[in-house]
């Protein structure tokens, strides 16, 4: 079984024993990892090596084998789909969820939208009809919008926008869900070395301020190395280590596997 990184802590996620399988292909051949509130955690490994299937899992995209995965103590693996988001659970796409026609606000009011109960794209075309509940949505996604530096965009459509700029938007919406636990899928594919640097201070500055736990999966690993406190790493569906980044970069396994390759 997984040894949780503060011994005696339940982590906030924790993910026991997990199998998937696509046909023929054991893409998560029981996987166990914990994170503890308030990490940055990166989850790494070569291509294939099931990460984006464990994001599948526990946003219940996917239905796990055997296992377990909880959240605060609680089974989240037998959840509907549409109770992820109130159950604390963000995420950001390898390829930006956003949506090009809206603008920035819009989008960010999305990420918001189980918070208010309604219809919030109905809404925004209704002013008049706004709730108060929709009325805090408002100010809460404002209060984002400058927090990320994102107000004087906040009207621009978002396909008008540079993809760095887009990448902080995502992370906006993701926050304005108010979660607990984020999940970001490779956040510095496309980006310059000096947003990856940028982008590493925003998540590093959103898990501060927002009180957010953070699981990264990444394959840039000067960002994983400087941003995480602890990796854990996947080889073909399977554990294969976990540890510091300096455990990691010292494993001969890790190296062989995927570092000497990365
Ligand atoms: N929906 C699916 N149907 C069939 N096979 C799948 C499906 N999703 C993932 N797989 C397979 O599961 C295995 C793990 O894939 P996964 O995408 O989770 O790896 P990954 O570690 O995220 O890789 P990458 O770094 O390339 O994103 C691979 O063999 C992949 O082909």
């Amino acid at each position: 079984m997984h040894q949780s990184v503060d011994a005696g802590r339940k982590p906030l996620l924790d993910v026991q024993g997990v199998s998937v399988r696509f046909g023929g292909v054991k893409a998560l051949d029981s996987v166990s990892l914990g994170v503890s509130a308030g990490e940055i955690c990166g989850l790494i490994g070569p291509n294939g090596a099931g990460k984006t299937t464990l994001f599948n899992c526990i946003t219940r995209f996917y239905a796990i084998e055997s296992g377990s995965i909880r959240l605060s103590g609680e089974r989240i693996d037998a959840l509907p789909v549409q109770r992820v988001i109130s159950s604390g659970i963000a995420r950001t796409f390898q390829n930006l969820g956003i949506y090009p026609r809206l603008t920035v606000l819009e989008n960010v009011l999305l990420g918001a939208r189980h918070l208010h109960g309604g219809s919030m794209l109905g809404s925004l075309f209704r002013p008049r009809l706004t709730s108060t509940r929709e009325r805090e949505a408002r100010q809460w996604c404002g209060s984002i919008l400058r927090d990320l530096q994102l107000e004087s965009v906040a009207d621009h459509q978002a396909d008008a926008l540079p993809y760095g700029t887009l990448k902080r938007v995502e992370i906006a919406r993701a926050i304005a869900a108010r979660p607990s636990l984020l999940l970001l899928d490779e956040p510095a594919g496309g980006l310059t070395h000096g947003e990856v640097s940028e982008f590493g201070d925003l998540v590093r500055r959103v898990r501060d301020q927002y009180g957010v736990t953070v699981l990264l999966v990444e394959h840039h690993m000067g960002l994983v190395m400087s941003l995480c406190s602890r990796l854990v790493v996947l080889h073909l569906g399977r554990n294969l280590a976990e540890g510091t980044p300096a455990d990691i970069r010292a494993n001969p396994e890790v190296v062989s596997a995927y570092l000497g390759r990365a």
